[in-house]
């Protein structure tokens, strides 16, 4: 599957089609590195953010001043993207600005997703205290955003796209944090603009949730169309 994001000549994110894979899977709409240094400015503010998240410190008011200094020069040097604009689905500025799979948005883990030949998209991470809720486990909210995400992309791998109508979790064992974990999706069923789709969480053999999604493709955004705002 591809996009098509010529209203903003920018290329669009590569994707895979399921059809050409073969049973270990392949990477699933890989982020390109512009080479500008942005993914590992980054990957560097993750490691600053489980750092502030998980340390206690006597006095980081130098720290205050040098990490101000940097959000006053990337102030200056960067141009702002506008969200507000149809073609932001699937072009990079779209991928790489989301929570959960974006790899220059620094709060997402990122996720690294593998498609398979039946469709299901796989991803396998590990979570650090910054994404606690119970202690040692994971924010029950930040499963449901990695769920929410990854129905997505089962969707994207089915060439459907959907806004989220009805999401259901079901947490079955705490998800632990700095434990590895697999979290695979899969399209069941679409009916008209309607589409279903379904993925579990788990720690080795250990179910800790799963869920179910109701997804409704946004008017206007069909192939025959795509250069219509979304009405719906
Ligand atoms: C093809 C292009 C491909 C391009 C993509 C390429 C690559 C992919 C790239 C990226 C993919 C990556 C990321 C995507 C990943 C994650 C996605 C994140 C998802 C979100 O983060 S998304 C934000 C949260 N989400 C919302 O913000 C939704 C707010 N909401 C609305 O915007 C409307 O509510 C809407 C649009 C949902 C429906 O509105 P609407 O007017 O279009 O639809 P309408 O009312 O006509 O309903 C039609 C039929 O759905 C039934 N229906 C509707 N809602 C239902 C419900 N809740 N429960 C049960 N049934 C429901 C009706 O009952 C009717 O059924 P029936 O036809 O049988 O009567």
């Amino acid at each position: 599957m591809s996009t098509d994001s010529s209203a903003s000549g920018e290329q669009p994110v590569e994707t895979t089609d399921p059809g050409s894979v073969d049973a270990d899977g392949a990477p699933f709409l890989q982020q390109p590195d512009d080479g500008s240094g942005h993914l590992e400015l980054a990957a560097e503010l993750r490691r600053l953010r489980g750092l502030v998240a998980g340390s206690t410190f006597e006095d980081v008011h130098d720290a205050v001043a040098t990490v101000r200094e940097l959000s006053d020069h990337l102030e200056k040097v960067g141009t702002r993207v506008n969200p507000f604009t149809y073609e932001t689905w699937g072009v990079p500025e779209h991928i790489g600005a989301n929570p959960a799979i974006g790899s220059r948005n620094p709060i997402s883990p990122p996720l690294e997703p593998v498609v398979f030949p039946d469709g299901t998209v796989r991803v396998e991470l590990t979570l650090g205290i910054e994404y606690q809720g119970p202690p040692g486990c994971v924010h029950g909210g930040i499963v449901a955003l990695l769920f929410d995400e990854m129905l997505g992309l089962a969707n994207a791998a089915a060439g459907s796209v959907g806004m989220t109508a009805d999401l259901r979790v079901t947490y079955k064992s705490p998800t632990p944090l700095l434990q590895p974990l697999r979290i695979e999706a899969r399209q069941i069923r679409t009916e008209g603009r309607k589409i279903w789709t379904e993925a579990t969480l788990h720690t080795g053999d250990t179910l800790c949730a799963r869920t179910e999604g109701l997804f409704i493709e946004p008017r206007g955004i069909r192939d025959e169309d795509r250069d219509k705002p979304i009405e719906g």
